[in-house]
């Protein structure tokens, strides 16, 4: 039998306890959607100050130079790197996943495709923006050269053959949080001839990633989940260096030139990691990413996994012991190590459950059509709070609060 004891004795001996004072958290509030919208690190509130009162409002366009602006893509791109594995010089931050994978799947298709070979490869419930954007690639390609498929995700690793130019994956698929294996399926990708891209969504900041050992080709991410650089903030792409200079991106805008206050009319793409910007980087977010990496600096990512895995057997444990499995039936991996900083159960009112849980505090999100999530954030969530959150989820449950709460059809992002 666990008790509340047991959380606090494990909350004494954990080596990361200290980081969740670096937070601005609210009070009497349990935040598990750390996997959706990462909390706010206290220097971020004065870094994004800083750079609003006094670079933007004092020093004006001059900040372009004085304070860096110009080369904070590349400068957040090298912090960014060590935290997923990556070399110098292959990292840089910028626009969303989103136009970021269609820069990379554009790359990759030039560079592999082929009547012979035309396939982007995925699964099919993989994030839905990943699907759309290599569906927009296909359109705009023609489907001669760029053809889409998507598989199962268990079908995946067999999927992958000699027609395949790309394989794009996501480390920890965001509904179940069941996490891929990278190594194995660049392994095969490459046997076959294939690239892979990874979308690390779900993984960077929260477990080692080591892009380099793994031989991965290109990888996207971002920042406002595990890195905890706020809403919007920039994402980040990394392209391994024996591509560089081999294929150029589709949005060539000028901030990949390879000088653009020159002023050329024609586009010369840079020849580094830099080619991979398009337009005016958002300085107000891209600073509050480099002020949140800091936290990053002298952090073992292997504690890091460890906590989660402790943080996330705790909460099954405990829903074990509540004897609520038969309610709330794991989507997720029962293997921990199978798995990323997440837990997601199937419920038939897991709208109502989560709203209700909401309303005590508790925040969690529901993904349709009827799953409830929560996500585990070692920085900042303790061994105490996953017993009081599980406690909480009983008292709900118990008291058919959730059966009290209309399905709502209007989006709702929790
Ligand atoms: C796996 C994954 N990829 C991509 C995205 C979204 O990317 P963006 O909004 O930065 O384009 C998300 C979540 O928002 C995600 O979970
Ligand atoms: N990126 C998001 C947004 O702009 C608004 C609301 C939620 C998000 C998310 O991050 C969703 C998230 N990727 C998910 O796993 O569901």
């Amino acid at each position: 039998m666990i008790t509340r004891t047991d959380a606090e004795q494990l909350d004494q001996r954990d080596p990361l306890a200290n980081y969740r004072q670096q937070f601005a958290l609210p009070e009497q509030t349990i935040y598990l959607d750390g996997n959706s919208l990462g909390a706010l690190p206290k220097r971020v509130k004065q870094r994004v100050s800083e750079t609003v009162n006094q670079q933007w409002g004092n020093d004006l366009i001059g900040s372009w130079n004085t304070h860096q602006w110009v080369n904070l893509p590349q400068i957040v791109g090298e912090k960014i790197a060590p935290v997923i594995g990556a070399a110098k010089k292959q990292v840089i931050c910028c626009d969303s996943i989103s136009v970021n994978l269609f820069k990379l799947l554009s790359v990759a298709i030039q560079l592999n495709g082929s009547e012979r070979r035309p396939y982007i490869l995925s699964s099919h419930d993989n994030f839905p923006t990943d699907l759309y954007i290599a569906q927009g690639l296909q359109q705009q390609i023609g489907s001669t050269t760029c053809r889409f498929k998507d598989v199962a995700e268990e079908q995946l690793y067999d999927a992958i053959n000699d027609e395949v130019a790309v394989v794009m994956v996501t480390e920890v698929n965001f509904r179940s949080g069941k996490r891929l294996d990278i190594k194995a399926l660049t392994e095969k990708a490459h046997q076959h001839g294939a690239l892979i891209i990874v979308d690390l969504a779900h993984s960077a900041g929260v477990m080692p990633i080591e892009l380099d050992t793994w031989n991965v080709d290109f990888a996207v991410g971002c920042t406002y989940k595990y890195l905890n650089a706020g809403p919007g903030a920039p994402a980040f792409i990394y392209v391994n260096k024996r591509w560089h200079n081999k294929a150029q991106q589709p949005i060539a805008g000028w901030f990949g030139h390879k000088s653009p206050f020159d002023f050329d009319p024609t586009y010369a793409p840079d020849s580094g990691i830099k080619q991979y910007l398009a337009g005016t980087p958002a300085i107000i977010s891209m600073a509050a990413v480099d002020s949140a990496l800091d936290l990053f600096a002298d952090l073992d990512l292997q504690h890091v996994r460890t906590k989660s895995i402790q943080l996330t057997t705790l909460f099954h444990q405990l829903i074990e012991q509540h004897e609520l499995t038969e309610q709330l039936t794991l989507l997720s991996p029962t293997d921990a190590s199978q798995r990323g900083s997440q837990l997601s159960y199937q419920h038939p009112q897991a709208y109502g459950l989560c709203q209700a849980l909401i309303k005590r505090g508790v925040i969690a999100d529901f993904r349709a059509p009827s799953y409830i999530r929560f996500g585990f954030a070692p920085l900042y969530n303790r061994h105490t709070d996953v017993y009081d959150a599980v406690n909480t989820l009983c008292e709900v449950l118990d008291n058919g609060e959730h059966l009290a709460i209309e399905w709502q059809t209007r989006q709702s992002v929790t």
